[in-house]
């Protein structure tokens, strides 16, 4: 049997939560790069894919699945040995969904990807204001998002790790390059990302990956404005 084959980029989020549960989950991958500012998305052969030219891109033997979070629920679903981090019960799959939904339409679309897309495509330097509010926003919410269980809940569904900390890890953990989160301010926030940072093989399946984000958006941002 082949090898599963994930397509991405260090510096991309979603694909380092994919890691992440790759990681988590103990499966062996081969790791394909693509090259987003070189454009190879827009190969014919990767279009082919996946139409809507994103990473990451999940190959299970043939089979052609894009989108994080739909990669992390069906790497759970297929190859976990329990549920733990996508659970069967209704309820507790319904607030993971609610996590990765707001991953997906509200930290992804709404900070990451409506900051690098003028950044980096349109070759824009200055970020509106708004726009670093947005995070705050976010980082306000996944602040009441960590009370919602329990006093001391150590993570964003309760106090078992679940593909919605990948998730929302790996943009959060760039985000603070951006915005940086206040202890004071955020502290179940904070101290959930150190949490998340002490995991095992963290610096290599998103740590770095994190940063060098955060190098990127540096090197072309000069104001906020
Ligand atoms: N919701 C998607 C977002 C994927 C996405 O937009 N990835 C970016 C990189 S972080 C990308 O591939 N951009 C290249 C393009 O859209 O052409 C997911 O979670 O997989």
């Amino acid at each position: 049997m082949g090898k599963l084959v994930l397509y991405g980029v260090e510096a991309s989020p979603p694909v380092r939560a994919c890691k992440l549960t790759l990681n988590a989950l103990g499966l062996q991958y081969e790791y394909r790069l693509v090259n987003l500012l070189a454009g190879d998305q827009f190969n014919k052969e990767y279009t082919l894919k996946n139409p809507q030219h994103t990473v990451p891109v999940l190959d299970d033997h043939g089979k052609y699945i894009w989108d994080s979070h739909a990669i992390m629920a069906y790497l759970v679903r297929k190859y976990a040995k329990s549920d733990e981090l996508y659970p069967k019960d209704f309820h507790k799959r319904a607030v993971v969904d609610q996590r990765l939904h707001f991953e997906s339409g509200v930290i992804f679309q709404g900070c990451i990807r409506n900051i690098a897309h003028p950044v980096f495509r349109l070759n824009e330097t200055e970020v509106p204001r708004a726009k670093i509010d947005a995070i705050y926003e976010v980082y306000a919410f996944l602040e009441a998002f960590l009370g919602t269980t329990t006093a001391a809940q150590k993570y964003l569904c309760g106090n078992s790790l679940t593909i919605a900390d990948y998730s929302v890890v790996s943009s959060v953990s760039s985000l603070v390059g951006l915005a940086a989160i206040e202890q004071d301010k955020y502290p179940k926030l904070s101290g959930w990302l150190e949490r998340m940072e002490q995991l095992p093989d963290y610096q290599s399946n998103n740590g770095n990956g994190a940063q060098m984000l955060i190098d990127m958006f540096s090197a072309k941002i000069t104001k906020i404005v």
